[in-house]
């Protein structure tokens, strides 16, 4: 048996959507504790490659390897806390019976339930909105709600598609200073975006275009070997601009 090395590790990852191939076999490695962002325009496969992370979904060739394990494997659920794009709660229930649902299937109950539930929405700035149905709440209080489920069972590797979409900058800062907490704390953190700020606050970045991995490195690097311009900039050089 090929021993993995890394928290996450993605080998010859490849997937095809019938005839078409939207993940080229992309390899990549992250560490524990560190922050990777995956950066890429819009339908590059960034969604793809993380739904793959996260084993929602299966490549259609290649090897993925979470904590030592190969996926697919069902108790790496419990390990893992994933965000989707879209938010995937109970629109009709408040926001408190959404974590309980959730936080229920993790095996949370009772006073860690309760203290978990309180100490999750405190950190994405809803501690106030407990009681609240989420149908009442605006789309970046739904993030946050997102975010709070996603860290509800304090996953070893934290994978965020987005999360930050439709919060206004200052929540957004204090969510990235969270997250930069919970990567010191020893939290592996993949990380989508195409805002180019939250790249810059990246461990290290995967650069996607069609599905192909074009650049890897801390922002520094990318930047450096591109002639030290932007994050922008290094990912034009890098040929990641749209067609
Ligand atoms: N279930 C599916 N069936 C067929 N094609 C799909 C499916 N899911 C994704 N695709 C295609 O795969 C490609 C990559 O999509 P993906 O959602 O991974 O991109 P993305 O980089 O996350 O884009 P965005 O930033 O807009 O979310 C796109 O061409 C998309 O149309």
């Amino acid at each position: 048996m090929t021993v993995s090395s890394g928290c996450v590790d993605v080998r010859g990852a490849v997937k095809r959507f019938g005839g078409k191939e939207v993940i080229r076999s992309i390899s990549l490695q992250v560490e524990r504790g560190e922050i990777f962002g995956l950066l890429g325009p819009s339908g590059s496969g960034k969604t793809t490659l993380v739904k793959i992370i996260a084993g929602i979904d299966e490549a259609t060739n290649g090897e993925i390897y979470l904590l030592g394990e190969k996926l697919p494997k069902l108790a790496m659920m419990n390990r893992i806390g994933y965000m989707a794009q879209s938010d995937a709660l109970y629109a009709e229930l408040s926001a408190k019976e959404n974590l309980e649902f959730f936080g229920a299937l993790f095996g949370l109950k009772g006073s860690k339930l309760k203290a978990r539930m309180q100490y999750v929405m405190e950190l994405v700035g809803l501690g106030g909105h407990l009681g609240r149905t989420v149908s009442a709440y605006s789309g970046g209080m739904k993030r946050r709600l997102s975010l709070a489920v996603a860290l509800m069972h304090e996953p070893e590797v934290l994978i965020l598609d987005e999360p930050t979409v439709g919060i206004d900058p200052l929540l957004r800062q204090s969510i990235w200073r969270e997250l930069e907490a919970l990567g010191r704390s020893g939290t592996t953190i993949i990380v989508t975006t195409h805002v180019m700020d939250e790249a810059e606050k990246c461990n290290r970045l995967g650069m996607i275009r069609e599905g192909r991995l074009i650049a890897l490195g801390t922002p520094a690097d990318l930047k450096n070997q591109t002639g030290g311009g932007t994050i922008e900039e290094a990912f034009l050089r890098y040929g990641g601009g749209q067609e």
